[in-house]
């Protein structure tokens, strides 16, 4: 299931990151130093460094940003978040085809998080930059995602996904993974369509009772299914 998340961040948010991503001092490094056997050779763009101040920074906002975010919350049904990672695209970079690392350690900590979800939080305006496009491979064929500033795309972690060049202006852009309280895309694609039909029951005051029984029905899959 693809997820676009709306407004993740708002306007002022999003020049505070321009202004400390685009300051001559930022600590940009080629994209590869984290890529694995497979992202190495079609691997091209830069990235903030990690563990740099600037990207704990940013990285923190995003993370409190998806918190108070109901969206993310109902469909990633978040475990542990990555620490948020930013990268950019400019004069024909890309990233061909490949699909992300299913298992990483955290920076600092050295724990394993499973990677089940991929996001990308876009941060530059469309049309201030030429191709980009977030190709992403699904089940009904390939997705190609190019948001506003601020908006976000959460897609399974195992889906083939790429990065056409950008031959003009510059992409940038935040990621990340998630590891999700459910492992399987389908059981969190049914837990979040049941959780939407709940949330609309209770909008529209309908009977009660039954929106009761279902709620009871979210939390008692959720507690089948989840690993916490
Ligand atoms: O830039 C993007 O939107 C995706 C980056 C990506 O696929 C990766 O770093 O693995
Ligand atoms: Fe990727």
């Amino acid at each position: 299931m693809l997820v676009h998340v709306p407004a993740l961040l708002n306007s002022e948010q999003l020049a505070h990151f321009r202004k400390q991503l685009d300051a001559g001092n930022a600590p940009w490094v080629d994209g590869r130093v984290t890529a694995g056997h497979q992202g190495v050779h079609v691997k091209q763009n830069q990235q903030i460094a990690e563990g740099s101040s600037t990207a704990i920074e940013l990285g923190n906002v995003v993370l409190a940003a998806l918190e108070r975010h109901p969206l993310f919350i109902s469909a990633a049904l978040p475990h542990r978040v990555y620490p948020p990672m930013f990268n950019r695209y400019q004069g024909g970079m890309h990233f061909g085809s490949h699909v992300d690392g299913s298992v990483r350690l955290m920076p600092g900590t050295g724990e394993k998080i499973r990677t089940d979800l991929s996001a990308t939080l876009f941060l530059a305006a469309p049309d201030s930059y030429e191709g980009g496009e977030l190709l992403i491979e699904d089940t009904y064929g390939t997705q190609t995602v190019k948001l506003p500033a601020g908006d976000m795309i959460l897609y399974p972690a195992s889906s083939l996904h790429q990065v056409n060049p950008v031959t003009r202006g510059t992409r940038v852009a935040c990621f990340f993974w998630v590891q999700s309280m459910i492992r399987d895309d389908g059981q969190r694609t049914l837990l979040f369509d049941l959780d939407n039909a709940i949330q609309r029951l209770t909008a529209t005051n309908a009977d009660e009772a039954a929106r009761v029984r279902l709620t009871g029905c979210y939390h008692n899959l959720l507690r089948m299914w989840s690993d916490v």
